[in-house]
């Protein structure tokens, strides 16, 4: 499994021009193989930006993202990336969706059958193969998303804000589901969010942005163990780091 590694980068939107704006400045950050990493910070912080340059979105105007060694240009399979918005698509239904990378990559209707299966089971959502988008709530549609990015076996997940929309209930559900798939795979996960109890719930490292422009602030190691359970939420533990990384975030 690969290793993320950040290296001096700078980033200005219309660099030279009147309005430039420098969103990101000199990041350096390593995401070690097989790791849960969160990306917290206030709005407009460059949290996405980040993370959208690490999907090969766009390239940082200075500075270097390697993946592996690497240098990560253009998008690339090895890099799923789930939006807060879900890109499920309402014309097929949920198995179609989930096998659409394989299909469209040419897998065999057999190997299709077989991802479809397996992923509609790993992501919640066996029994529902036939149903369509709109007969979906948004949680499982967001499990739809989840399921077919892990369908193209990334070696990384980039997630940005996935749960931001959903109420607080079907988000604990899902924050623990995905922790279930990814214990099982161990990809490389950056997971962007402005929900801290969300990050420590997840992550083995959360990195604090501040804004303006955005620049690492801390990184906070959690090391509560795994598998992580809700009851940990209302430990001195958990509440602690809670505590010490809300003073951290500009109000
Ligand atoms: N394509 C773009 N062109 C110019 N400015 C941009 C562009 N994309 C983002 N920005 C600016 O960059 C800054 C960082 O945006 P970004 O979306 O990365 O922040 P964020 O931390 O993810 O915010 P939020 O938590 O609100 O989603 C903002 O000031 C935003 O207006």
């Amino acid at each position: 499994m690969p290793e993320i590694r950040i290296e001096n980068l700078t980033h200005t939107f219309g660099k030279g021009q009147p309005n430039e704006l420098t969103v990101l400045d000199n990041i350096n950050l390593t995401f070690e193989s097989g790791s849960f990493n969160a990306i917290v910070g206030t709005s407009g912080c460059g949290k996405s930006t980040l993370l959208k340059m690490m999907a090969g979105l766009f390239a940082p105007s200075d500075g270097t993202m390697k993946l592996d060694e690497q240098i990560i240009q253009g998008t690339d399979r090895r890099r799923g990336m789930v939006f807060q918005q879900d890109a499920v698509f309402p014309w097929m239904t949920v198995a179609r969706n989930i096998s659409y990378g394989p299909r469209l990559r040419g897998a065999s209707a057999a190997d299709q059958r077989e991802i479809e299966a397996k992923w509609t089971q790993a992501v919640g959502l066996k029994g529902f193969e036939d149903r369509w988008p709109r007969e979906l709530s948004g949680g499982m549609r967001k499990r739809v998303d989840i399921g077919r990015v892990y369908a193209n076996d990334p070696d990384v997940l980039l997630m940005d804000e996935p749960f931001g929309a959903l109420d607080a209930q079907t988000k604990e559900r899902m924050q623990s589901d995905l922790l279930d798939t990814w214990s099982q795979s161990r990809k490389t996960v950056v997971f962007v969010t402005h929900d801290l109890e969300e990050a420590i719930f997840l992550a083995d490292k959360i990195v604090v942005m501040s804004a303006r422009p955005g620049r690492v602030h801390h990184i906070e190691e959690i090391t509560l163990p795994r598998p992580r359970t809700d009851a940990m939420r209302l430990t001195d533990e958990f509440i602690q780091i809670k505590r010490r990384l809300w003073e951290m975030l500009d109000h």
